[in-house]
């Protein structure tokens, strides 16, 4: 086993990093039948492995779950989230010899053990599915020849897996087929089917490869998804304090803020989130966002670069093998972290306030997801992947720091994004310093301009009106929304 990507030639590594073709709804008028009445097992039950459970079951699939001996002896929560819902559970020995499909959605340290288990134990013939390609990609796995390997990969957090679902929707998808292992040709059949039971059709699916998902996935999550959110809330957060901000306002404000403001990013990108503050405050907020990408573009590409050449995954493998001791380390001191430890105050801040208010995190909102797809699409990931994993997929990170803060946000998403999320975060704050000590409240805590009180200059905002429009995140997310839309009506 080794880095299976670093085989490829560069010719055959820039085809599959360029797979991404924007599935039309049509293609989906099967459903999930390819995989109606198909013996389901999933091993593991927690983020993805519950929801995608729930999901596909509701859509009429047959599920079941097996776990490791002593999850079950133990009656661990994962034992407990799949018996609770009324999933039949057993070992490995009891489900996977008779099962069509084996879904692995354990944490991806564990896919070596975990897949070198279930192997043996597979009829002719099965499929196994992964929701991130890292093992085949990262690590090198060889599946068995008659096995059909595929790909579903959501692009967002588990919980909200099942939330888009139950509001009759569902998140966008990357479906993959490994092409080492496709032997009956029933891959992208089984895999669209797949995609279909957890509501990922409604929203939108890509027909990728597992590199293309590995590369643009963990870059996403390093760095604007994860990284930069746990960055841009600790520095606001004690820029707000050291500068005598109630501390019960400053944290309220970044726990909720980033819900509020990506929402605005969700329904209209970049655009729409700059255009809720006022004409000022939206000159200062792009200033501010382009002194941002100044700075952090060599961190972003270091991520960028690390991922590519499998640096990243190789530090991390040595973590693995060191019983996880930095991830373990790193999440700890998170937890210690003054805005981890303030509760949010009992103060009421209105909608408009959290943009008003918080003209830097726009800034920071703006500056991570142009940089990000601007590293992605420059390495010759496609636009519509770029898209998901840097804008579309902020709102929903998002949401997890809203309910717990970053706990929240670091217990839902994978191991493999939280190790990221720390090595970015870990790098930029000590970037930020300076940048940081020209920063005051005009820009985070107080209202920065409510209106246009004191004149605007027009050239000014027309060439920024036009920057902002212009970015090519913009110009396909206007496409990718609208096909949204378009479909959200027929549920
Ligand atoms: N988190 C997310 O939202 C996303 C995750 N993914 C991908 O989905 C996959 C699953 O990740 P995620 O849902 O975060 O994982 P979790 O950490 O939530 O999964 C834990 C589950 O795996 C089981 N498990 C852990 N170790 C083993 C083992 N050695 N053998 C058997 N079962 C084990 C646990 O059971 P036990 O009780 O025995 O510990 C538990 O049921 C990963 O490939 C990840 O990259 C993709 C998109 C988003
Ligand atoms: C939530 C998600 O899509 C991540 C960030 O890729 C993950 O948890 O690995
Ligand atoms: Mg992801
Ligand atoms: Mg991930």
């Amino acid at each position: 086993m080794g880095n299976y990507f670093n085989t490829l030639s560069l010719r055959d590594k820039l085809d599959q990093l360029s797979k991404c073709r924007f599935m039309d709804s049509s293609e989906f008028s099967d459903g999930v039948n390819a995989l109606k009445g198909k013996k389901i097992v999933i091993v593991g039950c927690g983020a993805q492995g519950l929801n995608q459970g729930l999901n596909m079951r509701d859509s009429g699939l047959d599920i079941s779950y097996t776990l490791r001996d002593a999850a079950i002896a133990e009656k661990r929560a994962s034992y407990v989230n799949a018996t609770d819902n009324g999933f039949t559970v057993g070992t490995y020995q009891e489900l996977i010899p008779s099962a069509d499909v084996v879904l692995n959605l354990t944490p991806d340290k564990q896919h070596t053990s975990v897949v070198n288990a279930v192997m043996p134990l597979m009829k002719q013939g099965a499929t196994l599915s992964y929701s991130h390609g890292f093992n085949i990609v990262e690590e090198g796995m060889q599946i068995r020849e008659d096995l059909t390997v595929i790909m579903v990969a959501p692009k967002c957090p588990g919980s909200e897996v099942r939330e888009e679902y139950k509001r009759g929707f569902g998140v966008p998808t990357l479906i993959a087929v490994h092409p080492e292992n496709d032997p009956e040709g029933k891959g992208w059949a089984q895999a669209k089917a797949y995609a279909a039971g957890t509501g990922g059709d409604r929203a939108g699916v890509l027909a990728s490869s597992f590199v293309a998902e590995v590369k643009s996935d963990l870059m996403g999550e390093q760095t604007i998804l994860c990284g930069l959110l746990q960055t841009g809330s600790i520095l606001c957060f004690d820029k707000m304090v050291e500068k005598g901000i109630d501390a019960g306002y400053a944290s309220k404000l970044i726990q909720y803020g980033w819900e509020t403001i990506t929402e605005g990013l969700k329904y209209g990108g970049i655009t729409n989130m700059m255009d809720r503050l006022s004409n000022p405050a939206k000159i200062k907020a792009f200033e501010l966002s382009e002194e941002l990408k100044d700075i952090m573009r060599p961190l972003f590409q270091k991520h960028m670069d690390d991922i590519m050449e499998g640096n990243f995954s190789k530090g991390m493998m040595e973590d693995w093998a060191n019983d996880d001791k930095n991830l373990l380390g790193w999440r700890a001191a998170t937890g210690e972290t003054a805005f981890e430890k303030t509760p949010a105050g009992d103060v009421e801040i209105s909608e408009q306030e959290f943009y008003d208010n918080g003209v830097l995190m726009v800034a920071f909102v703006r500056a991570g997801v142009e940089l990000a797809f601007e590293a992605m699409t420059d390495s010759g990931i496609i636009d519509e992947s770029a898209y998901y994993e840097s804008l579309h997929e902020t709102p929903l990170i998002a949401n997890t720091i809203a309910r717990k803060k970053l706990f929240e946000m670091n217990r839902v998403i994978s191991d493999t994004a939280e190790y990221g999320c720390y090595l970015f975060d870990h790098a930029c704050k000590p970037l930020l310093a300076d940048f940081m000590k020209t920063i005051d409240t005009d820009v985070i805590g107080k209202t920065y301009a409510k209106d246009n009180g004191a004149g605007v200059d027009n050239a000014k905002l027309i060439e920024i009106n036009a920057a902002l429009r212009n970015h090519p995140v913009e110009k396909i997310g206007t496409f990718l929304r609208a096909s949204m839309t378009a479909m959200k009506p027929i549920v």
